[in-house]
C-alpha cells in the first residue's frame, strides 16, 4: 500500500484499515454440483498419520454418514475443513472456487461452514428465541442486538428456523430448561442461522432418547437439499436412519477412506466388518 492512503486511513477514525479487513472469498461455484473437494490430504502428529492421503468429496445437497472406530481421523478431517488445522499436503476446496486451506476460521464459516461439536452450547440464560436472534449473522455486540429492532425479514427468518428445529412451542423458555436433544436442536439453528451452505454435526445423538433421535434423524434430513450435511457418528442405528437405502455411508479408517457406498453394501464390506463393525 502506498503511504499516502495509509496515511489517509490512520486520519479517519472510521476507517477499518485495509490490512486488518477480512478477504472477501470468491463466490460459490458447485457448478459440477460436488460442494466440497478433499483430495490427497494428509496431516502428521509428531510423525503419526492421523489423516493420509485421503480424497473425499461432498455433493451439493447431500446429507453424507461418515462412521469409522476412534482414532480413524474424522474429527482431524473436520478441522482441516473448518481451518483448525493445516494439512501438510493436499488440497480443500469449497465448490470450485474457494480454497479452503488459505483461509483462517471465521472466513471459512463466513464463507458458509457451520459446525456443531457434540456437546451443545447454547446460551443457557437467554429464552430460545434470543439464543436465536444472537446468531444472527451480525457484527453488533450481544447487549445492542437483543435490544435492536430486528427486522421483519429477520423475525421471519427466526420462526423458520424454530419451526425447523421443532421449538416453536418453547421459544420463550430459558434455553436451560431444555431437554438435552432439545439443546442439540437449537444449536443446530443457532447454525441454520448464518445460513450455512455446508453443516458438519459431530456425534449428534450421544445421550439422546430414541424419540429424540428419531427427530434428530428427521430434522438432519429435512436440511439435506438445501444445505450439505455430514455427521459424524458412531450409533449405527442412527447412520442407518440417516442413510435409508439409497445415500452414501463413508467409512474412514487410519485417515484414509477405507470403503463408501450404500448403508447396505459397507455393512457386507469384509475389511469393514474386519476393522469396525466387527469390534
Ligand atoms: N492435536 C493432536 N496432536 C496429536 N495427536 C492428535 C491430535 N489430534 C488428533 N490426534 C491423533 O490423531 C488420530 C486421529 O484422531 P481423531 O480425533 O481425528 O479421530 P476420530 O476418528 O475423530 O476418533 P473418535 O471417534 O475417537 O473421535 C488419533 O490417534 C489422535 O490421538
Amino acid at each position: 500500500m502506498s503511504r499516502p492512503s495509509l496515511l489517509h486511513e490512520v486520519r479517519d477514525k472510521n476507517t477499518v484499515f485495509s490490512f486488518m479487513q477480512t478477504q472477501a472469498s470468491p463466490a460459490l461455484n458447485v457448478d459440477k454440483q460436488i460442494l466440497l473437494y478433499l483430495e490427497g490430504l494428509s496431516v502428521s502428529f509428531d510423525g503419526f498419520k492421523a489423516i493420509n492421503n485421503l480424497n473425499l468429496y461432498i455433493g451439493d445437497g447431500e446429507l453424507r454418514c461418515i462412521i469409522g472406530p476412534n482414532g480413524a481421523g474424522k474429527t482431524t478431517m473436520m478441522d482441516i475443513i473448518t481451518g483448525k488445522t493445516k494439512p501438510d499436503s493436499g488440497s480443500a476446496w469449497f465448490g470450485q472456487t474457494i480454497n479452503l486451506l488459505e483461509m483462517d476460521e471465521p472466513a471459512i464459516a463466513q464463507a458458509g461452514i457451520g459446525r456443531k461439536f457434540q456437546k451443545p452450547t447454547v446460551f443457557e440464560f437467554l429464552s430460545v428465541r434470543d439464543n436465536l436472534v444472537l446468531s444472527m449473522p451480525d457484527e453488533r455486540s450481544v447487549f445492542s442486538l437483543l435490544k435492536a429492532r430486528i427486522s421483519g425479514e429477520q423475525q421471519d427468518r427466526i420462526d423458520e428456523v424454530l419451526s425447523l428445529i421443532g421449538l416453536v412451542e418453547q421459544q420463550q423458555l430459558g434455553a436451560g430448561s431444555l431437554s438435552h436433544g432439545q439443546k442439540q436442536w437449537l444449536e443446530i439453528g443457532m447454525l441454520l442461522m448464518q445460513r450455512p451452505r455446508l453443516l458438519l454435526v459431530d456425534e449428534p445423538v450421544a445421550g439422546m432418547t430414541h424419540q429424540e433421535m428419531d427427530r434428530t434423524a428427521e430434522l438432519l434430513i429435512s436440511l439435506s437439499g438445501q444445505h450439505s450435511v455430514v455427521v459424524v457418528e458412531h450409533d449405527m442405528d442412527f447412520v442407518r436412519q440417516l442413510a435409508g437405502k439409497d445415500r452414501t455411508v463413508t467409512v474412514l479408517h487410519q485417515g484414509s477412506v477405507l470403503a463408501e457406498g450404500s448403508m447396505d453394501q459397507v455393512q457386507n464390506n469384509r475389511k469393514v466388518i474386519e476393522v469396525y463393525l466387527g469390534e
